[in-house]
């Protein structure tokens, strides 16, 4: 265990570093304290979700690994988040899927309402956590061959049109409770495995099915909706019908936000030189923070240049207040509180890098046409001691420093995790 007066003391250390460039480090910590970060729910039970309807999860999504302790009942989700929330610093948010409702029988997704996820609703007020939501369009007899809102058949169409109204629904029930926006992500699979021969149509019928979906006026105090898109799926390796274009343009036209996976594009496509062009022609934008690892794009988020480029496009730009950031992985193979606390440290810390950053004083050398200064001066910035105000933010919020929080994983594997030993629990 770190001595508490040490990390004190190093941190002074590195506050006198920082204030010599005219950052001030106090108040940095007082604004990084205002991020809220989305959870994702699905990381804690491989993306399984609490209906009975029998279905894989497929629509290009999997999930590999069988580490023990994954959990199987909404009280267990809710437990395994609350061990995650008491080991990342600050206030975080967590991000529901529709499938993650409290069914209590079967009830198809139509047909589903604010009475399913009232247990979340209580939850969350109890924990001061605000939500967000996903609708789900995957896992489902009616996706399995691959398409949903932009399905052929008017019948399943509609279906889906229904699912996604039912969810705006929700969503706004969850916003008016927490008292802000809950943000209303959607994400559709449909796409092909090989060359399709007509690709208008699908996007016509996805963008008219969306029409319908959001043509209800929603109070914006209550849910924001917005869209995502993905370059290619496992089994849509040729043709997804919501390509980034698609939801660009979809975007921009209805003003909707627009979400942007960081797995979701080429490989050396990024997602942190996207957010200063978007935010010119959308209200807000979602980021879902993810990796991208060959053909997966759902690795759990490390300490990359990816990521640090995100955090600093985010403050550099002043766009805290416009961007929703929410994490997109999931890992069976490692223990799965531990990718949350991973991920979520890791976000935090990047952000905490470059709040750090004098921000003024690079764009004054760039103004200046001083490109040496600038280059100079970020590459000195990555070794300044922002390790110590990051145990110091740690410390002073409650929340174990350094690894310590690995040792608390420990502990709740052995109190908790390990008894989990078959696949369903007798909630
Ligand atoms: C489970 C989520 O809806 C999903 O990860 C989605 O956001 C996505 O990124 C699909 O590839
Ligand atoms: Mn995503």
């Amino acid at each position: 265990m770190v001595k508490s007066a040490n990390i004190e003391a190093a941190y002074r250390l590195a506050q006198e570093r920082y204030e010599s460039l005219g950052v001030d480090v106090d108040k940095v910590i007082e604004r990084l304290q205002k991020v809220a970060i989305s959870l994702h729910c699905w990381q804690g039970d491989d993306v399984a979700g609490f209906e009975d309807n029998g279905s894989e999860l497929g629509s290009g999504l999997a999930v590999t690994g069988n580490y023990p302790g994954r959990a199987r009942t909404a009280d267990e989700l809710r437990q395994d988040l609350q061990t995650a929330y008491s080991l990342i610093p600050g206030n975080h948010r967590l991000n529901l899927h529709a499938c993650y409702g409290e069914f209590h029988g079967q009830v198809d997704r139509d047909e589903i309402g604010v009475a399913h996820f009232e247990g979340w609703i209580q939850w969350a007020k109890g924990q001061g956590i605000s939500l967000d939501f996903n609708p789900t369009f995957f896992a489902h007899e009616k996706a399995s061959d691959g398409f949903t809102l932009s399905h052929q058949d008017a019948g399943v169409r509609k279906f889906w049109i229904d699912h996604g109204i039912a969810c705006r629904h929700i969503a706004a029930e969850m916003g008016k409770t927490q008292g802000n926006p809950c943000i209303n992500n959607f994400w559709v699979p449909d796409g092909y495995k090989d060359t399709p021969a007509d690709r208008k149509s699908p996007r016509e019928r996805l963008a008219a099915s969306l029409d319908q979906i959001f043509a209800e006026p929603v109070n914006q105090d209550h849910t924001l909706d917005a869209v995502e898109c993905k370059l290619f799926g496992i089994g849509s390796e040729s043709y997804v019908v919501g390509s980034h274009e698609f939801y660009l343009g979809y975007a921009i036209s209805r003003q909707k936000l627009l979400c942007l996976d960081a797995g979701h594009f080429h490989p050396t496509e990024v997602i942190s030189d996207k957010i200063s062009s978007v935010l010119m022609y959308v209200p807000e934008v979602l980021l879902h923070v993810s990796r991208g690892v060959r053909w997966d794009s759902d690795h759990v988020v490390t300490f990359s240049d990816e990521l640090q480029a995100i955090a600093h496009e985010i403050v550099r730009g002043k766009h805290l207040d416009r961007v929703h950031i929410g994490l997109d992985f999931f890992d069976a193979s490692i223990n799965r509180i531990a990718a949350w606390a991973i991920g979520t440290r890791n976000v935090v810390k990047a952000l905490l890098m470059a709040m750090l950053e004098p921000t003024d004083s690079l764009q004054q050398f760039e103004r200046d046409g001083d490109y040496t200064s600038r280059l100079a001066m970020m590459e000195e910035l990555k070794s300044m001691p922002f390790a110590a105000v990051w145990d110091y933010y740690c410390q002073t919020t409650g929340v174990p420093v350094g690894a310590e929080w690995l040792d608390k994983v420990r502990q709740y594997e052995s109190s908790t995790l390990s008894s989990r030993t078959s696949q369903t629990a007798s909630a």
